[in-house]
């Protein structure tokens, strides 16, 4: 359809009109979306409502084409591949760079430049340390996120298996436990803020005299403010505290400055298929970041209202008071340019792009931070944060930033106000990083390894090469350790470092601390500013890591370094010979089915967009809709090159629904998928990722997800 008539239908065809939605600007908005817009998102920050949606109408005459000839493009570009894949079945390897660059799938690099980014936090543009990402439409979980800027280590070591693997036995607190969370957390002190003289364990109170006495910055009461790598420290004095009356210093708890931002997360780990779900979400982010957001609810026999902290004051050294900040830095993820939502369709009588509508929101709402509307404050550089994900190469990138301009212009704001984090997760954007990273230079605050959605992408672009390793051999692979690496270098190489974030992936086993605590020190040894952490808890463990590795100086170390050449990232995940026993086909099969079945009943039953579900191991990991991904294409591929058959696949099916029902067999609400195969929703749903697994768009499990949860939305 042209603009003309996009605009003609927008002055009031009534042929357009849509049964159960009112018409803003020729929009059919759902009902739900436009109160909130018109009644909590809009009031206090100058944008008239007709504004609001005029210019949103506008966005979508505008970018509704562009989005979806970059689709298209997609298709094409895969659709090249498949084709070179047919033309050499025997190749046994991805399509080569030269090939790829012809297809103009890798494209020319960029002549060396530096960012531009300006006014970033400095969360985002100094300060090292871990990242948190919440579901948005968790209420109770986005306002422990935000107050996850602190962390009691104590609390951290005690509650998990961090210190030797195990985890405290009963509700009565354990003294000799108690003693090791103790000594682990004051061996820590010692390396982080070393005393003149003895150990914190020797320590018997006063003011402590510190071999650098910078780090000591100032008190809050009786309790001492620290200082090292950036980050903040608090020993916590209380002489009557159960713990501290037992300390020879009265030190009741070691807290750690944490998450240093939080990404509310409209994307991978919510389900959000419509209006409803969409404001659900949007209204957490604006009580986020109002800082008015209240979650109540029970826990135990204890009634909880759950608020954001404020910011506290301390008195430093030379008894002047200074703030300290108390609530995370927050982001947020919109949705990639892939899909659209019923909340609003547009005059042709489509389903808006809801990439357009979560900018258009969630700029809007970033309003209220930047006009001072809330409670409390967020950037105090005056930047909204947007995290963009599953871009795929650089004209998607300069897309983004066309959109976020055209925000910014409907919104009345300066030019690059809305910053981007370019998630590095889809194989063209990694083997263009440098061509994607220009597109957006301005605007840019991040770039992040997202390895699970990038797993997913790799196995769906050389769908066609051959059967791909065992999930766990993905892992080990060359293609990602040098995936890895570039990102580094190539975010080194365009000034990153103290302007903007390297971050790197998430860790996806929330009660393995232990084994993060040794493996995620790997992530700032490796130059990234920030990693991703599932909760509070473990931002807390990570936070250490930052003590332990100076970021700064691994950035100087690996600026020089040569930047790994493009051709070993292309090498892919193929198995070099596909032959592996019976025992093991089945067991990457049930352990895959059985990932999908966890997650997928819970999102699409029950509306919960990430979970953690027990593997094969009963180790309970972290699913979302990028674990999904990876799950659902893996068996594809073995399927499609005949590893496993249709019938193991069945088979698998229904012996993992059975085990998934057991699982559940706690939760009254839950409806069992055993026996109920042919009407169970979910059940369908996930055969269907796996059997047109090839078929679907990048591999994405969106398009079958959104369609089962709208149709148990519907049956509800
Ligand atoms: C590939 C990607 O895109 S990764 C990004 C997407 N992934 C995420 O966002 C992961 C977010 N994390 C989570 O949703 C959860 O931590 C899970 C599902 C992984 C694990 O949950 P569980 O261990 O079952 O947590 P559980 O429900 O027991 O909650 C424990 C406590 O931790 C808190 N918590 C857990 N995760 C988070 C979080 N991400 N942010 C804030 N609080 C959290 C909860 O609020 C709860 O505290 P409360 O009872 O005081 O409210
Ligand atoms: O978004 C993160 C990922 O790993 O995918
Ligand atoms: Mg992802």
């Amino acid at each position: 359809m042209t603009t003309a008539s996009l605009r003609q239908q927008r002055q009031g065809d009534a042929t357009t009109l849509r049964a159960g939605t009112v018409q803003r600007a020729g929009l059919a908005v759902d009902p739900v979306l436009a109160d909130f817009i018109e009644l909590e998102a809009l009031p206090g920050t100058g944008i008239e409502a007709e504004d609001f949606w005029s210019g949103l109408a506008d966005l979508a005459d505008r970018f509704t084409p562009q989005n979806r000839d970059l689709l298209a493009r997609r298709e094409l570009l895969q659709g090249q591949i498949d084709d070179w894949h047919r033309a050499n079945p025997d190749a046994g390897i991805g399509v080569p760079p030269r090939t790829l660059r012809g297809m103009d799938y890798l494209v020319p690099e960029p002549e060396p430049f530096t960012i531009g980014t300006a006014n970033v936090d400095p969360e985002i543009a100094t300060i090292a340390g871990p990242q948190l990402v919440v579901p948005a439409l968790n209420a109770r979980f986005v306002l422990n996120a935000v107050n996850a800027r602190w962390g009691s280590l104590y609390d951290a070591l005690y509650g998990t298996d961090a210190l030797d693997g195990t985890t405290p036995r009963g509700a009565e607190y354990d003294a000799q436990r108690g003693a090791k969370v103790i000594a682990w957390a004051k061996a820590f002190l010692d390396h982080a803020i070393p005393l003149a003289e003895g150990t914190w364990s020797e320590w018997t109170g006063g003011v402590p005299a510190l071999a650098n006495p910078d780090q000591l910055v100032g008190t809050i009461g009786d309790n001492f403010i620290l200082k090292h790598n950036g980050l903040y420290i608090e020993i916590v004095i209380d002489d009557r505290h159960p713990i501290g009356s037992h300390d020879p210093a009265g030190i009741a708890d070691v807290r750690l400055e944490s998450a240093l931002s939080t990404i509310v997360d409209l994307e991978d780990s919510v389900a959000a298929v419509d209006a409803e779900d969409k404001v659900a979400g949007y209204r957490n982010w604006l009580g986020a970041l109002r800082g008015d957001l209240v979650a109540s609810f029970s826990k135990g026999d204890e009634k909880v209202v759950r608020t954001a902290n404020p910011d506290r004051t301390y008195r430093d050294m030379h008894g002047d008071e200074r703030s300290l900040r108390s609530r995370s830095l927050l982001l947020v993820r919109n949705v990639g340019h892939l899909m659209t939502n019923p909340a609003v369709h547009l005059p042709d009588g489509s389903e808006i792009f809801e990439g357009l509508l979560d900018a258009a929101v969630t700029g809007l709402i970033g309003l209220h931070d930047l006009k001072g509307l809330g409670r409390l404050g967020n950037s105090a550089a005056g930047s909204i944060y947007i995290v963009k994900p599953k871009m795929h190469g650089p004209e998607e990138c300069a897309f983004a930033d066309s959109l976020f301009a055209a925000v910014e212009d409907m919104l009345g704001l300066d030019r690059n106000t809305i910053k981007i984090g370019v998630m590095d997760e889809e194989r063209r954007t990694s083997a263009n990083l440098a061509a994607c990273i220009h597109a957006v230079k301005d605007r840019v605050f991040f770039i992040n390894t997202g390895f699970l959605d990038r797993t997913g992408d790799e196995i769906h672009t050389s769908m066609l090469a051959g059967p791909m390793q065992r999930k766990s051999d993905i892992k080990k692979a060359e293609w990602i350790a040098a995936y890895e690496d570039r990102n580094v270098q190539i975010g080194l190489a365009c000034g990153f470092a103290g302007r903007a974030q390297i971050g790197k992936g998430m860790w996806a086993a929330p009660d393995r601390m232990q084994a993060m605590l040794a493996e995620k020190i790997g992530h700032p040894l490796s130059g990234a500013s920030t990693a991703w952490v599932p909760s509070p808890t473990a931002a807390t463990l990570h936070a250490v890591h930052y003590h332990r590795c100076d970021v700064a100086e691994r950035q100087r170390a690996r600026a020089s370094e040569r930047i790994i050449p493009v051709e070993k990232l292309l090498t892919g995940p193929l198995a070099e010979d596909a032959n592996w026993s019976a025992e093991e086909i089945a067991s990457e099969l049930d352990n895959n089915v059985q990932g999908i079945l966890g997650y997928m009943v819970r999102w699409v039953d029950a509306g919960i967009g990430c979970s953690k579900v027990p593997d094969i191991n009963d180790v309970g990991l972290m699913e979302d809709r990028a674990t999904l991904r990876i799950s659902s294409q893996h068996i594809a591929n073995w399927l499609h090159h005949g590893i496993v058959s249709r019938l193991m696949m069945d088979d698998a099916l229904h012996r993992m629904a059975a085990k998934v029902d057991a699982q559940n067999a706690g939760d009254p609400s839950y409806r069992p998928m055993a026996g109920n195969e042919r009407n169970s929703i979910a059940l369908n749903a996930a055969r269907e990722l796996i059997v047109a697994g090839t078929k679907q768009p990048s591999g994405y499990t969106e398009p079958v997800l959104h369609r089962a949860r709208a149709l148990a939305k519907q049956q509800r």
